[in-house]
C-alpha cells in the first residue's frame, strides 16, 4: 500500500496542467554520414496531445527514441520533467520510464497469460506492488477505462486487434503515466476499430491528464486527437498548428497529408 501511496503522491506532487513536460531544442543526431535528425523542437505540456505527421524514415522514430534515453543526441537538449535526459543515470532513467508509457505498432501481449496476468506484470515488476487487493482494483478500473471490463480471464488469442490494441493500451496505463508516446496506434486496424482506438487516446487524454505524443498516418486520429499537429520531413518540423490551421497550409507537402480528409 505504502507503495501505491508514494506513486499517487510523486504524481500529484509534478501535476500541474499546463506545465511542461517534454521540451526538446537544437536536437540534431545522425548515423555515420547521415544526418537523421537536423533540427528538432518540440514542447509538450501537461494534458496535451502532440501529433506527428511525416513520411516514412523522416526520424519520428528516433526523435521518439532520444526522448526516453534510447539513443543519445548528437547536439541540442532533451528535457523530461525538467531534466536533461542524456544526463540522467542508469537508475534514474528508469526512473523517468516508469512515468512514461509506450503504445508501439507490434506491442504484443504475452500470449501465454490471461489479460488479467498481463496487466498483473507491470505492477508488480515495474511499480513492485504487493498488495493484491490493490493490484486487482487497478486492473478493474483499467479494464473499464478501455471498455473492456470482463475480459480478465480470456487469453490474448480469444481477442480481435482492435481489442488486443486495447489491452495494450490497459497494460500500459495501468501504472499511471505522465507521458504516453504512441507509435502508429491505428496501424493495420479496420476504420471503425481505428475510430475506436482514436476515441479512446481522447479519453486517456481527458482521464489520465497525460502529455502525449503520437505519431501517426491516420489524418481521421490526427483530426480527433491533436491539440497540436507538427509536420516533419528532412529532419525538422516544417509546420506546427492546430488540425484546423495546417488543414488551410499552402505548402505542398503538408497539403498531401490532408487531401483525403473533409
Ligand atoms: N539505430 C539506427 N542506426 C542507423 N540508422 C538508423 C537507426 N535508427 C534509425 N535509423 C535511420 O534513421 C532514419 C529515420 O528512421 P525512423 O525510424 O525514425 O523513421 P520514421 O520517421 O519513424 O519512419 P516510419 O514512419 O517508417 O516509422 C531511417 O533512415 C533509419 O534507417
Amino acid at each position: 500500500m505504502e507503495e501505491v501511496k508514494d506513486h499517487i503522491e510523486s504524481k500529484t506532487k509534478s501535476g500541474k496542467k499546463g506545465e511542461v513536460v517534454i521540451e526538446v531544442k537544437g536536437l540534431k543526431k545522425g548515423f555515420g554520414d547521415k544526418e537523421v535528425l537536423k533540427n528538432i523542437n518540440l514542447t509538450v505540456k501537461r494534458g496535451e496531445n502532440v501529433v506527428v505527421l511525416g513520411r516514412s524514415g523522416q526520424g519520428k522514430s528516433v526523435t521518439i527514441q532520444c526522448i526516453v534515453g534510447m539513443l543519445t543526441p548528437d547536439e541540442g537538449s532533451v528535457k523530461v520533467f525538467g531534466e536533461e535526459v542524456p544526463e540522467l543515470s542508469d537508475e534514474d532513467l528508469k526512473e523517468m520510464r516508469t512515468k512514461m508509457g509506450f503504445l508501439f505498432q507490434g506491442a504484443a501481449l504475452f500470449d501465454s497469460m490471461t489479460v488479467k496476468e498481463n496487466l498483473e506484470f507491470p505492477l508488480t515488476r515495474v511499480l513492485k506492488l504487493k498488495d493484491q487487493a490493490d493490484i486487482d482494483k487497478r486492473i478493474e478500473e483499467v479494464l473499464e477505462s478501455v471498455g473492456l471490463p470482463d475480459s480478465g480471464d480470456k487469453m490474448p488469442s480469444d481477442l480481435s486487434g482492435g481489442m488486443r490494441k486495447r489491452i495494450g493500451l490497459a497494460r500500459t496505463l495501468v501504472v499511471n503515466p505522465e507521458i504516453m508516446l504512441y507509435d502508429e496506434p491505428t496501424t493495420g486496424l479496420d476504420p471503425i476499430t481505428s475510430r475506436e482506438i482514436s476515441q479512446l487516446i481522447l479519453e486517456v487524454q481527458k482521464k489520465y491528464k497525460t502529455a502525449s505524443i503520437i505519431i501517426t498516418h491516420d489524418m481521421e486520429c490526427a483530426k480527433l486527437t491533436a491539440d497540436q499537429v507538427l509536420v516533419m520531413d528532412d529532419g525538422e518540423y516544417i509546420a506546427e498548428g492546430t488540425f484546423e490551421e495546417l488543414q488551410k497550409s499552402d505548402n505542398e507537402l503538408v497539403k498531401s497529408f490532408f487531401n483525403d480528409i473533409k
